[in-house]
């Protein structure tokens, strides 16, 4: 009986949240052999380093966590944003191709304009309304046209005790100031990094990633909120004193606009994955411990 060799997973980005929490994660799967490649290790401005490391390391999936995340700053440096979130895309679903290996590329609810009354389904067209947006949907079809095995997922409002994220940003003003105003017609779902990094590994074992070819799907966690919803839980749950002021989008003017409703319908990976989805507040409480330190 041939020996069948463990399973390899390349992870992109891997001091980001997302990356971050895939490797606290890895630790519980000692049978998958992995490999987690930080911008040091892989800079996906570096195109021939793309190819080259992954031919080297031949993994069987490579999870690209790596991307231009800045959505303000992306609006003055859109050629860097394109470069990272789309023509590394491009490279990395080649190069996978290449030695057969399955793609999980990560992508975002700001591909939608937001203008929609009811959550996105993984079918409803796209309209990004940014440069982050542009740049995120260019690669999702860059992947997707290469041909390759795996799967897009998109996410929203990530956040983790690994980086900086709203839940941070909120946390650090809710002790420095006693009035805050934040923006409460901008609604969708936040995603603490963990749950989604757990569902990414599920994924992984589940045997069913080489049948899709650049499929999407939608990932977020439960439950719906305004950015000011998810601000006030993030103070009631501290037991913070900052008084909160809901305000609208042009209240608060920023270099790029985001999508006022960019809730995520999530029954396909759920169906297709057997994934279970905590509620955005559970993985609040339990996450924010972790913020502390
Ligand atoms: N954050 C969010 O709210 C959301 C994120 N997403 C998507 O989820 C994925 C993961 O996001 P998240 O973990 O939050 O992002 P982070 O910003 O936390 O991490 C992104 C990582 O990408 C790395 N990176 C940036 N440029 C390069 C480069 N040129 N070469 C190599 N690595 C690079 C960064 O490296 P370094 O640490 O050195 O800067 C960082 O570690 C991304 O695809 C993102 O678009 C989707 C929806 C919401
Ligand atoms: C700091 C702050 C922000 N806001 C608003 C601005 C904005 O509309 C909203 C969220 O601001 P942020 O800059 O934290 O969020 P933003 O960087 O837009 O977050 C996005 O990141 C990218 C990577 C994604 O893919 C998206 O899913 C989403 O998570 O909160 C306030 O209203 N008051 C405040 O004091
Ligand atoms: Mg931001």
């Amino acid at each position: 009986m041939p020996s069948s060799a463990p399973l390899s997973i390349l992870v992109t980005g891997a001091n980001g949240q997302l990356g971050s929490e895939l490797a606290l994660l890895a630790k519980q799967y000692n049978a998958i052999e992995w490999f987690f490649a930080d911008r040091t290790a892989l800079d996906l401005t570096d195109q021939t380093a793309i190819a080259k490391l992954i031919n080297q390391r031949k993994p069987n999936i490579i999870i690209n966590c790596a991307a231009y995340t800045a959505v303000d700053k992306a609006e003055s440096e859109p050629e860097l944003a394109d470069t990272i979130n789309h023509l590394a895309v491009a490279q990395l679903a080649d190069s996978a191709k290449q030695i057969n290996a399955c793609l999980i590329h990560i992508s975002t609810d700001y591909v939608f304009n937001g203008e929609q009354c009811r959550p996105y389904t993984e079918t409803d067209n796209t309209d990004p309304q940014s440069v982050y947006g542009r740049s995120k949907l260019a690669g999702e079809q860059a992947f997707a046209a290469s041909g390759g095995a795996g799967i897009i997922v998109r996410t929203s409002w990530v956040y983790s005790a690994f980086g900086n994220n709203f839940v941070r940003t909120m946390s650090r003003l809710g002790r420095e100031r006693d009035s805050l105003n934040v923006v409460s017609d901008q609604v969708g779902s936040p995603t603490w990094a963990r749950d989604l990094a757990q569902a990414l590994i599920d994924i992984c074992l589940s045997g069913k990633l080489a049948d899709k070819r650049g499929d999407i799907y939608h990932y977020s966690n439960e439950g719906v909120c305004s950015w000011y919803d998810f601000a006030w839980a993030i103070m009631q749950q501290q037991s913070l004193r900052c008084a909160l002021t809901p305000i609208t989008t042009e209240q608060y003017p920023t270099p790029a606009q985001r999508p006022p409703m960019s809730l995520l319908w999530k029954a396909k990976i759920k169906q297709d994955f057997n994934i279970v989805i905590p509620h955005w507040l559970a993985s609040l409480q339990k996450a924010l411990p972790e913020f502390l330190g």
